[in-house]
């Protein structure tokens, strides 16, 4: 189970986030949604250890979770466009690799080929292993990246807006394919989504923040309409 617990989060004088918990199963595909600077982005940046906390904690099974635990998907695509595909995959790797194999994909371990190809071909991608990365469309980039992340051995996979930049057909499909992840691989699965009703369809529970706080949690169908009215401004005296 992963938990984060009290998450408080304050950029210089301003607290952005708190003390938000909130918990994904092994198994499950939780969508986060909110408007824009209610704190998804943020959250999700602390969990992975990329931006410090005030105060909380990120436990996976009651202990402290590694950096190498948790594999990371972004809205922008970070492939290195002339390498392949295959190439790209391989880099999900790198942690658990001595420094040189960073240097030229061709050091790249056999085994290592071997199982970034198999991550390839559960992104549905095996046939695109050797095209270049850049001549990809936007969704087989993406789902590059969901494969890169599998390649990490993940224990937790955590995605920022990944389908953002996709048209709706590929935003189906990934989101899909990280649904079936989660429920298959048994992994814990957070998404910052902006589509309250992509969550609906491919989540299997809703957290909604609001100003920095969780005002929701529940099962997709949830009326989240509230997480996006504006806020009461207080009045100037
Ligand atoms: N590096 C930063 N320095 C200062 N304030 C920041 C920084 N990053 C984010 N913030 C502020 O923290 C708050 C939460 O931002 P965050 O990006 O987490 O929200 P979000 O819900 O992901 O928004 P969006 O949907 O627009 O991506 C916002 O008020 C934002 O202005």
């Amino acid at each position: 189970m992963l938990r984060m617990s009290g998450i408080t989060v304050s950029y210089g004088p301003r607290t952005v986030l708190h003390g938000v918990d909130v918990s994904a199963a092994p198994g499950e595909m939780v969508a986060v949604l909110g408007a824009n600077g209610s704190g998804k982005s943020t959250l999700l940046r602390a969990v992975i250890g990329l931006q410090p906390m005030t105060a909380g904690s990120v436990t996976l099974d009651n202990r402290p979770c590694g950096p190498l635990d948790i594999a990371m998907i972004f809205q922008h695509i970070h492939l290195v466009r002339r390498r392949t595909a295959l190439e790209n995959v391989c880099a999900g790797a790198l942690g658990r690799l001595s420094p040189r194999h960073s240097l030229h994909p061709a050091l790249f371990p056999h085994d290592v080929r071997e199982e970034a190809m198999a991550c390839l071909d559960r992104v549905g991608l095996a046939d695109r292993a050797h095209d270049r990365a850049g001549g990809l469309s936007g969704g087989q980039q993406q789902r590059v990246a969901v494969a890169r992340a599998l390649c990490q051995r993940p224990r937790v996979l955590l995605a920022d807006e990944p389908v953002s930049a996709l048209d709706p057909a590929a935003s189906e499909q990934v989101l899909g394919l990280l649904a079936d992840l989660a429920h298959r691989e048994k992994l814990p699965v957070l998404a910052v989504l902006h589509q309250p009703a992509l969550a609906d369809r491919h989540a299997d529970r809703i957290i909604g923040l609001r100003d920095g706080r969780v005002l929701l949690d529940g099962a997709p169908g949830l009326d989240v309409d509230t997480l996006y009215q504006p806020s009461a401004v207080e009045p100037v005296s």
